[in-house]
């Protein structure tokens, strides 16, 4: 019998502060009721102010964990986090490959929004060659579109530019997010190799950003895992992360998590 409900796959690290990583992508799944699973790749010990300490997982357990959920429960859509390594990059995209999962979202995170490093210099270029050409839909942030095309990033027509040379890295879409603009709206940039969209949202000035990145690029998962156009569930996940930060929970004392829960305050609009 054909599986019921949609099925999701975050490889990402572990927060502990339950903000972004595994822990905001599998509330972020649950929320749009798809049924989420997890391969962690790194644990961190983590809250609203820092990352206290970072904990890499064997390559091997990386793999044994994608094998584990593949192979018996199924995955309609995956997406990927943090990394840390290139050794642990290699195993995903090897799995990617010979499981031929169907849809696959790339979050390259290379900072935490506390100024920490979650994937070293070296890896961070091999995302280009790993990757990007697997992916159905990259999601950079400007500093991690920079890092990824070598060009600065400080307007509208400079983004246009990266955009296509991600397209041209073998990525099938893109969306260069917003968040880190000086100001004005929170625009993000979205390209499939043949027409641009700009999904923009206003900006809310809260310092309970933590995740975001993290939520956006879950929820389009999601989305997608239930077979909806790249187009349309980047505009879901985008109504989604929207009401999360419009509606912040007041956590901590640093850079709070956003509300998971928000969209039902809204009926799904944000
Ligand atoms: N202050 C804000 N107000 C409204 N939307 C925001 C804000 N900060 C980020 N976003 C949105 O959240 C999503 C994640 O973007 P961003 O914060 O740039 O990613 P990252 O967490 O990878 O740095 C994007 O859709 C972006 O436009
Ligand atoms: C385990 C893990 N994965 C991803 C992020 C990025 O999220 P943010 O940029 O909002 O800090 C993070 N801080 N921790």
């Amino acid at each position: 019998m054909a599986p019921t409900i949609a099925r999701a796959l975050t490889i990402a690290g572990s927060d502990s502060g339950g903000g972004a990583g595994i822990q905001a992508d599998l509330k972020t799944f649950q929320e749009l009721e798809v049924f989420g699973m997890s391969a962690l790749t790194a644990v961190t010990a983590q809250n609203t102010l820092g990352v206290q300490g970072i904990y890499e997982l064997p390559p091997q357990a990386v793999a044994e964990q994608i094998d584990a959920v593949v192979e018996d429960l199924g995955v309609d859509a995956a997406k990927t986090g943090m990394i840390a390594n290139i050794e642990i990059m290699e195993v995903i995209a090897e799995k990617v490959k010979a499981y031929a999962i169907p849809n696959l979202v790339v979050d390259p995170v290379m900072i935490s929004k506390s100024g920490h490093s979650l994937l070293n210099e070296d890896a961070r270029l091999a995302l280009k060659r790993y990757l990007l050409p697997l992916a159905t839909v990259v999601t950079p942030n400007i500093p991690e579109a920079e890092v990824l095309t070598g060009l600065q990033l400080d307007s509208m027509e400079a983004r246009k530019e990266a955009a296509r040379m991600i397209i041209g890295m073998g990525a099938r879409s893109v969306v260069i997010k917003g968040g880190h603009l000086p100001d004005g709206e929170a625009e993000d940039l979205f390209y499939d190799g043949q027409e641009f969209s700009i999904l923009s949202s206003p900006r809310f000035e809260t310092p309970h950003t933590h995740g975001t990145g993290c939520t956006f690029s879950a929820a389009i998962a999601a989305h997608l895992a239930k077979g909806e156009a790249v187009l349309s569930a980047v505009r879901q996940a985008k109504a989604f992360i929207t009401a999360a930060i419009r509606h912040p929970l007041h956590l901590g004392g640093g850079h709070g998590p956003t509300n998971h829960w928000a969209h039902r305050l809204q009926e799904g609009k944000a």
